[in-house]
């Protein structure tokens, strides 16, 4: 009994400030909570497409709603999530094939992914406003 409460005694760091992830490690967060954000998303774009199909009023309701700075920035969040996603998604699919795996690499992947996804974004901005 006390030997099994000693060996739990390892050095333990919850002091969010000195926890710093690797690169590596960010790039994985963030494409699961892009993954998560585009799900939710396909509802509210599907209502905005199905409303806009479904009459020429609907259509007006869905062009006014766009009127509106939060909705473009939703909007815009929704597309870099996406854009993120993608991107994170087809560097995912390139290590399964057995490239990029090796700590420089993948870091240096990640950090590409991100320059890219930062570019799609001022494109997305542009198309958006
Ligand atoms: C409607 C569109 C999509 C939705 C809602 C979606 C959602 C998600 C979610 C929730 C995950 C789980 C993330 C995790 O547990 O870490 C995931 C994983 C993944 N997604 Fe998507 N995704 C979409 C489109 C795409 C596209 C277009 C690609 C292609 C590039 C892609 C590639 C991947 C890959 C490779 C994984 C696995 C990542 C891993 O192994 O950790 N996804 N997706």
């Amino acid at each position: 009994m006390g030997k099994a409460v000693k060996n739990k005694q390892r050095p333990v760091n919850l002091d969010l400030q000195t926890i710093s992830f690797p690169v590596t490690a960010i790039a994985s967060i963030l494409h699961r909570v892009s993954g998560v954000i585009t799900f939710v998303a396909l509802a509210i774009l599907l209502w905005m497409l199905g409303t806009s199909l479904a009459s020429p009023e609907g259509f007006d309701d869905v062009v006014a709603i766009m009127d509106n700075f939060l909705v473009k920035f939703v909007l815009w969040g929704i597309l870099t999530a996406l854009a993120y996603h993608i991107v994170g998604g087809l560097r995912h699919l390139v290590m399964d094939m057995g490239h990029w795996e090796e700590l420089d690499s993948a870091n240096q992947s990640a950090r590409v992914g991100f320059v890219i996804t930062a570019v799609l974004a001022v494109l997305a901005g542009v198309l958006v406003w």
